[in-house]
């Protein structure tokens, strides 16, 4: 099976066939990604909330998602593997920026970076690239800038805001992103974009005229409770799912129906009797 390549997501925007992506942050994960058909696995600065528990993701650090992109790189071997530059990482300067995205490539094993926002990290989507890194690009809702929005909120409603998406999206073209991903963006700005832009556009909570699609791995397995915004499809309650079968652990323990002898090992009478004699 031929590994997917950057160059094949423009292939796929001319022939019309969308692109996949989820998100993983373990090697099982990835495998179940990789084995199920998805183009792309996004080692999402998403992990913040979604498996260390934090309330965003401007606590996620260079050395979380590297530590996490080490363990899909291991388990994807079809999907391209694309880790997300996280909050700080390249906002001071290109120099840092591609060091950051250096590690995440050499040390990491990922195959491209993602960086949030338009005009503004222009400079450094340019230094990445001219160090032979594909870059992502990402408008819309910014969830890095949490704090500037004032709360999750779909961006691109008003003229000024739809404006300046639009030119963040071709410049970011411009600057040779592979790819941009589009969130909580109205659908029929994001299909306008999609039209205009050579690039294919990943869409989360974004319509379907999107040329691709991305999702929060827990989100769509419901392993995120308590989470349920307007873009998810939930395809399965794993979270409904793993609290039975723990609950019929604990049960199962408390009354002795586990173990039973089969799940352990057995041994010679002889042994028992001699060892019972010397002690
Ligand atoms: N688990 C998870 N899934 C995600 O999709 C996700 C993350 N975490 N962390 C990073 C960002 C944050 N995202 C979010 C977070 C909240 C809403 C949300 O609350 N949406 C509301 C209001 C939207 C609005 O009014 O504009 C909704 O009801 O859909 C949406 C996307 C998307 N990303
Ligand atoms: C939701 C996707 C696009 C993301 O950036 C993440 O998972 O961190
Ligand atoms: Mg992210």
């Amino acid at each position: 099976m031929e590994p997917v390549r950057v160059t094949d997501f423009a292939k796929a925007k001319q022939r019309g066939h969308k692109l996949k992506m989820l998100t993983a942050y373990d090697y099982p994960t990835a495998q179940i990604l990789d084995a199920a058909g998805v183009d792309a696995i996004l080692v999402g600065d998403s992990l913040g909330m979604v498996v260390l528990g934090y309330e965003d993701t401007t606590r996620v650090t260079l050395e979380d998602v590297l530590h996490h992109t080490k363990a899909v790189a291991r388990g994807a071997r079809r999907a391209l593997v694309i880790a997300d530059m996280p909050f700080l990482s390249y906002h001071l300067g290109v120099y840092e920026s591609v060091r950051a995205a250096g590690r995440l490539v050499q040390e990491g094993g990922c195959k491209a970076v993602k960086l949030e926002g338009g005009l503004e990290v222009l400079e450094s989507v340019r230094a990445i690239r001219a160090a032979g890194i594909p870059v992502m690009g990402h408008l819309g809702y910014t969830p890095q800038s949490v704090h500037v929005f004032g709360g999750h909120r779909s961006q691109g409603r008003t003229l000024e805001t739809a404006r300046r998406i639009v030119q963040g999206a071709l410049a970011l073209q411009e600057a040779g992103v592979f790819a941009l991903v589009l969130e909580l963006v109205p659908h029929r700005l994001a299909t306008w974009l999609s039209r205009r832009l050579e690039i294919p556009t990943i869409g989360i909570g974004s319509g379907p005229g999107c040329d691709g699609q991305v999702l929060v791995t827990q989100d769509m397995l419901g392993l995120f409770p308590g989470f349920n915004p307007r873009h998810v499809r939930k395809y399965q309650d794993l979270h409904g799912l793993c609290s039975e079968a723990v609950r019929q652990y604990v049960h199962d323990v408390d009354v002795g129906a586990f173990p039973t002898e089969q799940h352990s090992f057995s041994l010679d009478e002889a042994v028992l009797e001699a060892l019972e004699t010397e002690v």
